[in-house]
């Protein structure tokens, strides 16, 4: 008997020795199982908190960044895509919780990234992957979070927490793995800190004007091949913009400056665009007046194309009010109804936030609807040239089937055509009727 308990030893060790055939990463999943020895327990115990502003505290285990953070808690229900997830700088002042139990099984890349940071307050998972495995990974997801100082948590019920915030609304939480605060500070925190009537745009927003160039690689392009280059140029307002937006207007033949969120009307009409792009962007519309403004000043002038934060803004230019949904939309398998076609969209969504269509002045024509509440997601007003949806054509991550309201197929011309550009051709420049605007789809 203990020669054959030596031999297995024996052959474990072989096994977890570094002369042994084992992958890098199927050795480090094994060797996380079986490090202890130090002194440590081989397991974790929870050791983050995060306290819900309704008074509930959630027990769990943290990775990446310690420290104690303060947000509103999303659900996201993405199979997908966690990487572009963490990097949309629409997440900026929220936790997201990710309903698929399983997050870091694919690590991450540096291809996937949708902006140059991580904005959001912090991730919540039920399960994270002990080891990762893709063709594509550079990194494992906690010390990527790590070192970009974004705090995550595991090991918790987030099935539980996500029947609660559809039943309650969107919480404010505070996370937390400093065992010097009490329950009832982390409680009082939660409680004193609002997400509505914050200007979160000026936080992400880029800081001077920059040209952008790249379009989707030729390996991942999923629509017709990529068109000439610089056809058109669409200054884009960045209020929080995802890096899929310019990577698709280049794709579909722009040139593309990109202005942050406080560039001047005057100055985007002297450059003469033939188009502009109002981005996605986090936080409540209302407390950007100074950007509605902008919108205000543009609109009519040229031909517009909002996207999410950019809806929101074009529908309050135009006079109309947006609110605050119950938990909003966050994932990507939102069904969408394109009205004028009856065609459905499964579409990749991230808003709090939305546009009542009955504020808006008549003419303003409510163009899709989301399936699952009723909620308006996506307006045109043909007499202003302007175009919005209060989702993401763009993905990343998401279906791809949103992604012609970017463009058209390839004309016959061979130049492909951004579709909310082609409402200021010559032939309808004399006044567009929508029925006109209808033949574009
Ligand atoms: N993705 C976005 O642009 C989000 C829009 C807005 N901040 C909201 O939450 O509704």
């Amino acid at each position: 008997m203990a020669t054959k308990a030596l031999s297995f030893t024996l052959s474990l060790n072989d096994l977890f020795s570094s002369k042994s055939p084992h992958t890098a990463s199927s050795l480090s999943v094994f060797s996380v199982r079986c490090s202890a020895g130090n002194g440590e327990r081989p397991w974790k115990n929870s050791d983050a908190r995060l306290v819900l502003e309704d008074g509930s505290i959630w027990k769990a285990k943290s990775f990446g960044a310690s420290g104690t953070q303060v947000g509103e808690v999303v659900f996201n229900t993405s199979l997908t895509g966690y990487q572009e997830i963490l990097t949309d700088p629409s997440y900026a002042g929220q936790f997201v919780l990710m309903t698929n139990p399983q997050i870091g099984n694919t690590g991450v890349n540096f291809d996937d990234e949708e902006s140059a940071q991580c904005f959001l307050s912090g991730l919540v998972i039920r399960s994270l992957s002990i080891s990762t495995s893709n063709w594509r990974c550079v990194k494992d997801l906690g010390d990527y979070l790590t070192e970009r100082n974004v705090m995550g948590i595991y090991d918790v019920d987030t099935r539980a927490i996500t029947r609660r915030l559809r039943e309650d609304g969107s919480l404010i939480g505070v996370l937390s793995t400093d065992n010097s605060k009490t329950d009832d500070e982390l409680l009082h925190m939660s409680k004193s800190w609002n997400i509505v009537g914050l200007d979160l745009i000026s936080g992400v927003s880029c800081k001077s004007p920059y040209e952008w160039i790249d379009s989707t690689k030729k390996e991942w392009e999923f629509s017709a091949g990529e068109g000439p280059r610089d056809t058109f140029h669409v200054v884009a307002y960045d209020f929080g913009i995802k890096h899929n937006i310019l990577r698709r207007l280049a794709s579909y033949g722009c040139k593309i400056t990109v202005v942050p969120s406080t560039w001047p009307a005057s100055e985007t009409l002297k450059l003469n665009p033939d188009g502009v792009l109002f981005s996605n962007g986090p936080g409540d519309p209302s407390a950007v007046p100074y950007a509605v403004e902008t919108v205000k000043n543009i609109i009519g002038k040229v031909p517009v194309f909002g996207i999410c934060m950019g809806h929101q803004l074009l529908g309050q230019a135009l006079g109309g009010t947006t609110y605050k949904m119950k938990f909003g939309h966050h994932g990507g398998n939102h069904p969408v109804r394109n009205l004028r076609t009856g065609r459905v969209e499964i579409s990749s969504q991230n808003h709090n936030y939305a546009v009542d269509p009955a504020t808006l002045p008549e003419g303003v024509e409510v163009t899709h609807i989301n399936l699952n509440d009723g909620s308006c997601a996506g307006l045109a007003f043909p007499a202003q040239k302007l175009v919005s949806l209060q989702y993401h054509p763009e993905a990343s991550p998401g279906p791809h089937d949103s992604d012609n309201a970017f463009g058209d197929e390839l004309l016959s011309s061979g130049a492909r055509r951004i579709k909310y550009l082609k409402i200021c051709d010559k032939s309808s420049e004399q006044g567009l009727a929508s029925s006109d605007f209808h033949s574009f789809h």
